[in-house]
Protein backbone atom coordinates (compact mmCIF):
# COMPACT_ATOMS: atom_id res chain seq x y z
CA UNK A 1 0.00 0.00 0.00
CA UNK A 2 1.14 3.61 -0.96
CA UNK A 3 0.79 7.01 1.23
CA UNK A 4 1.13 10.57 -0.70
CA UNK A 5 4.09 12.04 1.49
CA UNK A 6 4.71 15.36 0.17
CA UNK A 7 3.89 14.60 -3.02
CA UNK A 8 6.63 11.57 -3.23
CA UNK A 9 5.25 7.88 -2.21
CA UNK A 10 6.09 5.73 0.82
CA UNK A 11 4.99 1.94 0.68
CA UNK A 12 4.40 0.39 3.77
CA UNK A 13 2.93 -2.78 4.99
CA UNK A 14 -0.01 -3.16 8.07
CA UNK A 15 -0.64 -6.47 9.18
CA UNK A 16 -2.84 -7.39 12.03
CA UNK A 17 -5.73 -6.62 14.40
CA UNK A 18 -7.05 -3.15 14.74
CA UNK A 19 -7.01 -2.73 18.38
CA UNK A 20 -3.48 -4.35 19.22
CA UNK A 21 -0.55 -1.98 19.90
CA UNK A 22 1.76 -1.30 16.62
CA UNK A 23 4.84 -2.49 16.37
CA UNK A 24 6.71 -0.07 13.32
CA UNK A 25 9.77 -1.00 11.74
CA UNK A 26 12.33 0.61 9.35
CA UNK A 27 14.86 -1.63 7.77
CA UNK A 28 18.58 -0.88 6.71
CA UNK A 29 20.62 1.09 3.79
CA UNK A 30 19.42 -0.61 0.68
CA UNK A 31 16.95 -3.32 2.16
CA UNK A 32 13.21 -2.85 2.53
CA UNK A 33 10.90 -3.80 4.91
CA UNK A 34 10.97 -7.60 3.42
CA UNK A 35 14.19 -7.76 5.55
CA UNK A 36 11.52 -8.29 9.09
CA UNK A 37 9.88 -11.14 7.76
CA UNK A 38 11.24 -13.54 10.40
CA UNK A 39 9.64 -11.34 12.83
CA UNK A 40 6.11 -10.62 11.84
CA UNK A 41 4.65 -13.64 12.48
CA UNK A 42 6.24 -14.02 15.78
CA UNK A 43 4.60 -10.55 16.48
CA UNK A 44 1.16 -11.42 15.22
CA UNK A 45 1.24 -14.44 17.00
CA UNK A 46 2.04 -12.19 20.36
CA UNK A 47 -1.09 -10.26 19.87
CA UNK A 48 0.79 -6.83 17.96
CA UNK A 49 -0.34 -5.34 14.84
CA UNK A 50 2.96 -5.06 12.56
CA UNK A 51 3.50 -1.64 10.73
CA UNK A 52 6.76 -1.85 8.13
CA UNK A 53 7.51 1.21 6.30
CA UNK A 54 10.03 1.34 3.09
CA UNK A 55 12.69 4.60 3.28
CA UNK A 56 12.38 6.95 0.87
CA UNK A 57 14.06 5.78 -2.81
CA UNK A 58 14.06 1.82 -1.13
CA UNK A 59 11.65 -1.16 -2.13
CA UNK A 60 8.43 0.81 -3.09
CA UNK A 61 8.68 4.10 -1.66
CA UNK A 62 10.11 6.77 -4.46
CA UNK A 63 13.47 8.17 -4.56
CA UNK A 64 13.62 11.52 -4.14
CA UNK A 65 16.73 13.24 -5.09
CA UNK A 66 19.30 15.26 -3.18
CA UNK A 67 21.36 14.79 0.59
CA UNK A 68 18.57 13.96 3.40
CA UNK A 69 19.34 14.01 6.71
CA UNK A 70 18.33 12.35 10.02
CA UNK A 71 15.51 14.57 10.65
CA UNK A 72 14.13 14.79 7.29
CA UNK A 73 13.77 10.56 7.47
CA UNK A 74 12.57 10.52 10.85
CA UNK A 75 10.02 13.46 9.32
CA UNK A 76 8.83 10.84 6.91
CA UNK A 77 8.06 8.28 9.46
CA UNK A 78 6.22 10.59 11.86
CA UNK A 79 4.24 12.00 8.28
CA UNK A 80 3.38 8.22 7.99
CA UNK A 81 1.81 7.75 11.19
CA UNK A 82 -0.59 10.80 10.73
CA UNK A 83 -1.34 10.13 7.43
CA UNK A 84 -2.47 6.55 9.16
CA UNK A 85 -3.60 7.92 11.95
CA UNK A 86 -1.49 6.19 14.65
CA UNK A 87 -0.59 8.22 17.75
CA UNK A 88 2.31 5.80 19.61
CA UNK A 89 4.05 2.79 18.24
CA UNK A 90 6.77 0.67 19.60
CA UNK A 91 9.72 1.46 17.08
CA UNK A 92 12.15 -1.17 15.98
CA UNK A 93 15.00 0.12 13.89
CA UNK A 94 17.81 -1.76 12.22
CA UNK A 95 21.31 0.42 11.46
CA UNK A 96 20.20 3.78 9.42
CA UNK A 97 16.71 2.56 10.97
CA UNK A 98 17.95 2.97 14.49
CA UNK A 99 19.66 6.14 13.52
CA UNK A 100 16.39 7.47 12.64
CA UNK A 101 14.92 5.91 15.71
CA UNK A 102 17.41 8.27 17.60
CA UNK A 103 15.97 11.02 15.97
CA UNK A 104 12.60 10.27 16.78
CA UNK A 105 13.23 9.20 20.48
CA UNK A 106 15.37 13.31 20.70
CA UNK A 107 12.81 15.32 18.93
CA UNK A 108 9.41 12.54 18.45
CA UNK A 109 9.70 10.65 21.82
CA UNK A 110 5.84 10.97 22.30
CA UNK A 111 5.33 9.07 19.80
CA UNK A 112 6.87 5.89 21.03
CA UNK A 113 5.84 3.66 23.24
CA UNK A 114 9.15 1.83 22.94
CA UNK A 115 12.25 1.64 21.03
CA UNK A 116 14.53 -1.06 20.35
CA UNK A 117 17.21 0.20 18.11
CA UNK A 118 19.43 -2.46 16.27
CA UNK A 119 22.84 -2.66 14.82
CA UNK A 120 23.31 1.32 14.15
CA UNK A 121 25.87 3.87 15.23
CA UNK A 122 25.54 7.05 17.85
CA UNK A 123 26.98 9.00 15.03
CA UNK A 124 29.22 9.23 11.57
CA UNK A 125 32.39 7.28 12.80
CA UNK A 126 35.38 9.09 12.76
CA UNK A 127 37.47 8.43 9.25
CA UNK A 128 34.60 6.81 7.76
CA UNK A 129 34.17 9.79 5.19
CA UNK A 130 36.32 8.07 2.55
CA UNK A 131 34.80 4.67 2.85
CA UNK A 132 30.94 6.45 2.44
CA UNK A 133 32.42 8.49 -0.91
CA UNK A 134 33.93 5.48 -2.19
CA UNK A 135 30.36 3.52 -2.11
CA UNK A 136 28.75 6.59 -3.30
CA UNK A 137 31.19 7.15 -6.38
CA UNK A 138 30.52 3.40 -7.12
CA UNK A 139 26.74 3.31 -7.01
CA UNK A 140 27.46 7.02 -9.06
CA UNK A 141 29.38 5.53 -11.72
CA UNK A 142 27.50 2.43 -11.99
CA UNK A 143 24.30 4.13 -11.77
CA UNK A 144 23.16 1.02 -9.47
CA UNK A 145 23.84 -0.67 -6.26
CA UNK A 146 25.09 -4.11 -8.34
CA UNK A 147 28.70 -3.75 -7.86
CA UNK A 148 28.59 -2.85 -4.15
CA UNK A 149 25.97 -5.91 -2.99
CA UNK A 150 28.69 -8.81 -2.47
CA UNK A 151 30.81 -6.16 -0.77
CA UNK A 152 27.23 -5.95 1.17
CA UNK A 153 26.23 -8.99 1.88
CA UNK A 154 29.72 -10.33 3.08
CA UNK A 155 29.30 -7.67 6.25
CA UNK A 156 25.41 -8.69 6.79
CA UNK A 157 26.03 -12.15 7.04
CA UNK A 158 28.44 -15.04 8.29
CA UNK A 159 30.07 -17.56 6.26
CA UNK A 160 27.99 -19.84 8.06
CA UNK A 161 24.55 -18.10 7.38
CA UNK A 162 25.23 -17.71 3.90
CA UNK A 163 26.30 -21.67 3.37
CA UNK A 164 23.07 -22.56 5.48
CA UNK A 165 20.57 -20.43 3.70
CA UNK A 166 21.15 -19.23 0.07
CA UNK A 167 17.83 -18.50 -1.08
CA UNK A 168 17.49 -15.94 2.02
CA UNK A 169 20.86 -14.12 1.47
CA UNK A 170 20.00 -14.01 -2.29
CA UNK A 171 16.59 -12.47 -2.01
CA UNK A 172 18.05 -9.73 0.36
CA UNK A 173 21.02 -9.13 -2.26
CA UNK A 174 18.53 -8.72 -5.12
CA UNK A 175 16.47 -5.84 -2.45
CA UNK A 176 20.17 -4.53 -2.13
CA UNK A 177 20.40 -4.46 -6.45
CA UNK A 178 17.00 -3.15 -6.66
CA UNK A 179 17.54 0.01 -4.24
CA UNK A 180 17.18 2.95 -6.08
CA UNK A 181 20.92 5.18 -6.34
CA UNK A 182 18.46 7.96 -5.81
CA UNK A 183 17.59 6.88 -2.17
CA UNK A 184 21.08 4.99 -1.39
CA UNK A 185 22.50 8.35 -2.39
CA UNK A 186 20.13 10.40 0.11
CA UNK A 187 20.51 7.97 2.86
CA UNK A 188 24.27 7.33 2.39
CA UNK A 189 24.64 11.69 2.74
CA UNK A 190 22.36 11.53 5.93
CA UNK A 191 24.82 8.73 7.52
CA UNK A 192 27.56 10.86 6.90
CA UNK A 193 26.30 13.83 8.66
CA UNK A 194 24.98 13.07 12.40
CA UNK A 195 26.03 12.94 15.58
CA UNK A 196 23.84 11.98 18.56
CA UNK A 197 25.93 11.43 21.39
CA UNK A 198 25.91 14.49 23.11
CA UNK A 199 21.47 14.26 23.19
CA UNK A 200 21.52 10.15 24.25
CA UNK A 201 21.51 11.81 27.36
CA UNK A 202 17.73 13.15 27.07
CA UNK A 203 15.94 10.86 25.97
CA UNK A 204 13.07 9.27 28.42
CA UNK A 205 11.48 6.49 26.40
CA UNK A 206 12.69 3.15 27.25
CA UNK A 207 15.12 2.29 24.69
CA UNK A 208 17.08 -1.57 24.54
CA UNK A 209 20.06 -1.75 21.99
CA UNK A 210 20.54 -4.89 20.12
CA UNK A 211 23.29 -5.83 17.99
CA UNK A 212 25.48 -8.78 16.08
CA UNK A 213 28.70 -10.00 18.23
CA UNK A 214 30.51 -9.99 14.55
CA UNK A 215 29.07 -6.95 13.16
CA UNK A 216 31.84 -4.94 11.13
CA UNK A 217 29.89 -1.74 10.26
CA UNK A 218 28.41 -0.60 13.37
CA UNK A 219 30.14 -2.78 16.01
CA UNK A 220 29.20 -3.98 19.20
CA UNK A 221 31.13 -1.13 21.15
CA UNK A 222 29.29 1.58 19.56
CA UNK A 223 25.82 -0.03 20.23
CA UNK A 224 26.59 -0.35 23.56
CA UNK A 225 27.74 3.03 24.30
CA UNK A 226 24.50 4.29 23.33
CA UNK A 227 22.67 1.81 25.29
CA UNK A 228 24.94 3.59 28.19
CA UNK A 229 24.18 6.89 27.45
CA UNK A 230 20.30 6.56 27.74
CA UNK A 231 19.43 6.80 31.00
CA UNK A 232 17.79 3.10 31.68
CA UNK A 233 18.64 2.08 28.07
CA UNK A 234 19.52 -2.00 28.12
CA UNK A 235 21.57 -3.74 25.97
CA UNK A 236 21.60 -7.19 24.31
CA UNK A 237 23.85 -9.16 21.83
CA UNK A 238 23.45 -11.76 19.51
CA UNK A 239 26.18 -14.41 18.94
CA UNK A 240 27.41 -15.49 15.52
CA UNK A 241 25.82 -13.03 14.09
CA UNK A 242 27.22 -10.34 11.85
CA UNK A 243 24.81 -7.02 10.35
CA UNK A 244 21.46 -8.70 10.42
CA UNK A 245 21.13 -10.79 13.68
CA UNK A 246 16.97 -10.79 13.08
CA UNK A 247 17.51 -12.18 9.63
CA UNK A 248 20.83 -14.63 10.86
CA UNK A 249 19.58 -16.10 14.32
CA UNK A 250 15.73 -14.89 14.60
CA UNK A 251 15.30 -18.16 17.03
CA UNK A 252 17.39 -15.70 19.21
CA UNK A 253 16.23 -12.18 18.43
CA UNK A 254 12.63 -13.06 18.30
CA UNK A 255 12.06 -14.10 22.29
CA UNK A 256 15.03 -10.87 23.02
CA UNK A 257 12.01 -8.78 20.84
CA UNK A 258 8.93 -10.16 22.17
CA UNK A 259 10.18 -10.12 25.71
CA UNK A 260 10.97 -6.47 25.21
CA UNK A 261 7.93 -5.40 23.89
CA UNK A 262 5.72 -7.69 26.42
CA UNK A 263 7.83 -5.66 29.17
CA UNK A 264 6.75 -2.32 27.82
CA UNK A 265 3.03 -3.33 26.48
O1 LIG B 1 23.19 -0.43 6.79
C1 LIG B 1 22.92 0.75 7.10
O2 LIG B 1 21.76 1.14 7.27
C2 LIG B 1 24.04 1.75 7.24
C3 LIG B 1 25.26 1.28 7.90
C4 LIG B 1 26.03 0.36 7.04
O3 LIG B 1 26.34 0.67 5.92
C5 LIG B 1 26.39 -0.92 7.62
C6 LIG B 1 26.88 -1.93 6.61
O4 LIG B 1 26.34 -2.05 5.51
O5 LIG B 1 27.84 -2.61 6.97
Amino acid sequence: MLLNIDGHRIYYDMVGPDSAPIVCFTHSLSSDGGMWQEQVPILLGAGFRVLRLDMRGHGGSDPVAGDYTMAILAGDVVKALDALGIDTVHYIGLSIGGMIGQALLQDHGQRLRSAMLCDTLPGTPPGSEATWDERKTAVRQANGLATIADGTIDRWFTPAFKDRNPARWRQIRDTIIGTTPQGFLGCAAAIQSFNFEDRLHTIKVPTLVVCGDQDPGTPPDRNRLIAEKIPGGRYEEIKNARHLPNVEHPEVFNPVMVSWLRQNR
